[in-house]
């Protein structure tokens, strides 16, 4: 039996790449480069399967070009916004993704971001980095304690719970909203709020860990932002099209937000050169799962689905 073709248009890491070339006549792209929505329609000619980033964009438009040839397209990423995924479908084309092996790196970059927001991490290593730092004061990057304090998180699944399950270790009061409640055991004490808006009104941090889909984009805008606590922290490791970026700079210009960490933007790459000139606005680059365990975890489950796939069972992460 002729062994499938693939495509694998990022660079994943090599451990994946040595899997993928095992099993598959692997096209790879060593330029990295996005895969373009002509490359992904001309690719889909000369392949069965494929393994994209969030970088490639399966629009209805590209979908509807889509040669027949291709038969499953398996997310290497959790969140599928970058998919059509009622086009796919109707194309008869499996979609996967890889859902809970980065959990865990992704809920470690928000608490990072968390942390680094309420200590001003970024305005303290440029301070001494730059040679600036010639005095002490004991009012000198003052910054809010996470001991004691609450976490609202937005979107209990199972980044969220990972990054509750790391907060409760710094002793911080567990609040979520979800669209459902979770079931006892997974709660774990956490608080939950049918309301997105009773949630807001009590985190002095809050985390976004939803999935960006037409019904949460924009969620956090300005009059949801307002709802939050005077002098709290808002930070974002999900999709930047959950938060209305205008809104959000607004809030840390009046001082009602004292800081953000973002390591999603509406604009990727390259962010909102709006929010360069707040030190208080933490940034990283779309890095969330960028762990050498979790880029593994999530090439060899991109790579199970399409096994099971080409063996003629139902993938694991089928959509
Ligand atoms: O999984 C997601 O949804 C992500 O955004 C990130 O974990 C990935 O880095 C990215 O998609 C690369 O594949």
């Amino acid at each position: 039996m002729t062994r499938p073709v693939i495509w694998i248009p990022r660079r994943l890491s090599d451990a994946t790449l040595e899997r993928a070339r095992r099993d598959y006549d692997v096209i790879d792209n060593p330029a990295d480069t996005p895969g373009t929505a002509d490359e992904i329609v001309a690719m889909s000619a000369r392949v069965d399967g494929m393994i994209p980033c969030h970088s490639e964009h399966f629009s209805a438009e590209v979908v509807e070009r889509l040669d027949p040839r291709l038969r499953i397209v398996a997310n290497h990423s959790v969140g599928v916004d970058h998919c059509d995924l009622p086009a796919l479908k109707a194309r008869g084309i499996a979609v996967t993704n890889t859902p809970g092996v980065l959990s865990d790196a992704t809920a470690e970059l928000a608490f990072m971001l968390l942390l680094a927001a309420a200590r001003h991490a970024v305005e303290g290593d440029t301070l001494v980095r730059s040679g600036a730092w010639q005095d002490w004061s004991p009012a000198l990057l003052v910054g809010r304690q996470l001991t004691g304090a609450r976490l609202g998180i937005v979107g209990m699944g199972g980044i969220g719970q990972a990054l509750a399950r790391k907060a409760r270790g710094f002793d911080m009061e567990i609040h979520y909203h979800n669209r459902r409640r979770l079931p006892s055991e997974q709660e774990s004490g956490a608080v939950f709020h049918e309301r997105l808006e009773d949630l807001l009104a009590v985190s002095d941090f809050l985390s976004l860990n939803c999935p960006a889909s037409p019904q949460t984009t924009g969620l956090m805008n300005a009059e949801r932002i307002a709802a939050m606590p005077k002098g709290s922290i808002l930070v974002n490791a999900a999709r930047g099209a959950l938060v209305d970026e205008p809104a959000l700079l607004a809030a840390i210009e009046s001082g009602h937000l004292a800081a953000a960490g973002l390591d999603c933007f509406v604009d990727e790459p390259g962010g909102n050169p709006a929010f360069a000139a707040h030190k208080n606005i933490v940034m990283m680059p779309h890095v969330g799962s960028a762990t050498v365990e979790t880029r593994n975890a999530m090439g060899f489950l991109a790579l199970d689905n399409l096994d099971a796939f080409f063996r003629g069972e139902t993938p694991p992460n089928l959509l």
